[in-house]
């Protein structure tokens, strides 16, 4: 067996989409001042090659993500960490974050205190604050205080081709997201329709792409929209909540109820005075699994009301492993193929 590259692996999820966490093999980027400058020094092509190795087949799939732990840049935090999606190097994740914490408190990398440890994240988004419930050396929930999420546009109509006019929602909740109501477009978030909303949800994404031009106002080089949710109306009933389903790029279905797009979900309906500071709203995700979202305060980045919103949900540890790369390996980015990765050529 040899090797040009080890990278140590704890393999988990949460509320069932999968952030594996790198614990050992990848150095810190060099002279950052900010984890946002992290995030660039790692997506330069030369660095970008650990993402391919790590989420393209043969040692990925089209449904995983891969957190990186590095030192924190701001003195508040315990850890930093990093994100990497299959199309990009995120900014904040919801489900990554829960994974994130469940490993590092699990294998004793931050200490455990029980029944709860309390702590901060620095993200390239900035500063998570993360509360995590914990019994007999189980994490058992991770709650995380997400940036402030805004809306940029409501109800913006954007011409798909081959389909026709939508209206989509466009917010921020850590990554920039357009909403749709699946029932504006004849369809319904269940399984048996997954190809169609996969497809589709993607059309729509690029063409809000090519439409609208979001920029975060405290960062300018966080910009256009990447993801995109299907949403379902709010069930008013006993307890708010609706049943959701992320697509995430290239093309398949985020497994847990998304946290970044719950945060986006949340200042819409904030916006839409459905939901008010303090109230409990539970988003499901297309298997089932649920996170708990609310609004803890209100406040404003730049021009724009923003909220600032919780996210609860639960995280397991399902394994560990070592990549390797073989000097002689062919593909040692991987590949992806068209069956599972919507392949443009
Ligand atoms: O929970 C989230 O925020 C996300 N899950 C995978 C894609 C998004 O980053």
């Amino acid at each position: 067996m040899r090797s040009i590259r080890t990278v140590s692996i704890v393999q988990c999820h949460a509320e069932g989409e999968v952030g594996d966490v790198i614990v050992g093999g990848v150095l810190d980027a060099p002279a950052c001042k900010t984890m946002f400058e992290k995030l660039q020094y790692f997506r330069q092509p030369e660095q970008d090659r650990l993402r391919n190795l790590l989420l393209n087949e043969p040692r990925g799939r089209s449904s995983m993500n891969t957190n990186l732990i590095l030192p924190p840049c701001d003195p508040r935090a315990t850890a930093g960490f990093l994100i990497m999606e299959s199309d990009e190097w995120a900014p904040m994740s919801g489900s990554n974050t829960i994974c994130t914490v469940t490993v590092l408190l699990e294998t004793g990398m931050i200490p455990m205190q029980e029944p709860v440890t309390a702590f901060s994240l620095d993200t390239a988004a900035g500063l998570v604050g993360i509360t995590a419930e914990c019994q007999g050396g189980k994490c058992r929930t991770v709650q995380f205080r997400n940036v402030p999420s805004f809306v940029w546009a409501l109800d913006q109509e954007v011409h798909v081709p081959g389909f026709g006019a939508v209206k989509v929602d466009i917010a921020w909740g850590g990554m920039w997201y357009a909403l749709v109501d699946a029932e504006s477009c004849g369809l319904k978030i269940e399984n048996s329709q997954g190809p169609r909303l996969v497809e589709l949800g993607q059309r729509i994404k690029v063409a809000v792409q090519g439409q609208y031009h979001p920029v975060h106002p405290k960062n300018p080089e966080i910009r256009e929209v990447t993801n995109f949710v299907w949403t379902h109306p709010m069930d008013d009933g006993h307890d708010k909540s609706a049943v959701n389903a992320t697509v995430v790029s290239p093309g398949r279905f985020d497994r847990s109820p998304c946290g970044t797009g719950s945060c986006a979900r949340l200042a819409v309906m904030h916006a839409r005075g459905q939901l008010e500071k303090g109230e409990d709203f539970r988003h499901r995700s297309i298997i089932g699994t649920e996170f708990v979202c609310r609004i803890e305060e209100t406040t404003r980045v730049g021009d724009y009301p923003a909220v600032v919103a919780s996210i609860k949900g639960r995280g397991w540890i399902s394994g560990m492993k070592q990549v390797l790369l073989d000097p002689e390996d062919p593909f040692p980015e991987g590949f992806r193929v068209g069956d599972q990765w919507h392949v443009a050529s």
